[in-house]
């Protein structure tokens, strides 16, 4: 009989993690050492499901799936549309819902209205661009940032910023608000093409499971 293979999966670290584990423990799949924080190990195996699983950040999910060293990702809806990687996106997970907006004081509304060539803040460059330039038709300048974003119309360094809200608090806090959405975000579920191909049963069978949790969930 030919040995089965190990199905990776990538999962990220940070706000999606602990419902992701919960996630795969409703469908029996365990893995006690994963949540021990004070662990420096970086990948986990359950021998009798032939599974591993390793922990990454999230923006870096998709490229492990893109190069097949993951068969399988979960990560958020933002990173997989700023990545722009060759993966298959195949569920949506239902949890870790937020949305990207464009933000900014209320004032900067008009900059919108009237397709002002302005500045814009974002830790998303590329789903920025495609916002501004293939939806609204809006030439803007793009700054990127690696966080707290909302500081950038606050100092000055943009009028508007493109970032995830999700209970709104950041904004309120700092005299923000949202003035366009651009997409509604939640986990997904990605796969290797080639993966798809070579273990589809495997990955058919988990889906279904998943579906079906899910669905009894909702
Ligand atoms: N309030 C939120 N802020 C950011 N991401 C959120 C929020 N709510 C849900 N998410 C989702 O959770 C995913 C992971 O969030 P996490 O905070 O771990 O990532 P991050 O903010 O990109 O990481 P880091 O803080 O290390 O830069 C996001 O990509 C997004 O899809
Ligand atoms: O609508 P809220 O519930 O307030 O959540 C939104 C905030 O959370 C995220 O920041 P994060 O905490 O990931 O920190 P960062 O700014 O360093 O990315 C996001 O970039 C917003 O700042």
């Amino acid at each position: 009989m030919k040995d089965t293979r190990y199905l990776t999966f990538a999962l990220c670290k940070g706000r999606l993690a602990k419902q992701t584990l919960e996630l795969l423990e409703e469908l029996g799949i365990t893995c006690e050492e994963m949540k021990d924080k004070d662990s420096r190990k970086l990948i986990f195996v359950n021998e009798e499901l032939k599974l591993k699983f390793f922990l990454s950040k999230g923006p870096d999910v998709p490229t492990y799936v893109e190069y097949g060293a993951a068969d399988i990702g979960v990560v958020g809806k933002d990173t997989i549309l700023e990545a722009g990687k060759k993966v298959h996106e195949v569920l949506d997970l239902g949890f870790g819902k937020c949305k990207m907006c464009v933000c900014g004081p209320a004032d900067a509304k008009k900059y919108l209205e009237n397709h002002e060539l302005i500045r814009v803040a974002t830790k998303y460059p590329n789903i920025a661009k495609d916002y501004f330039y293939n939806t609204r038709h809006q030439t803007v300048e793009i700054i990127k940032l690696n966080g707290s974003i909302e500081l950038a119309p606050i100092v000055g360094l943009s009028e508007v910023i493109v970032d995830i809200v999700e209970t709104g608090s950041t904004l309120k806090e700092n005299g923000l608000v949202v003035l366009d959405e651009v997409c509604p975000l939640s986990a997904r579920m990605i796969v290797n093409p080639v993966s798809m191909r070579l273990e589809n049963d495997r990955i058919k069978e988990l889906l279904y499971k998943l579906r079906s949790i899910l669905k009894r969930e909702a």
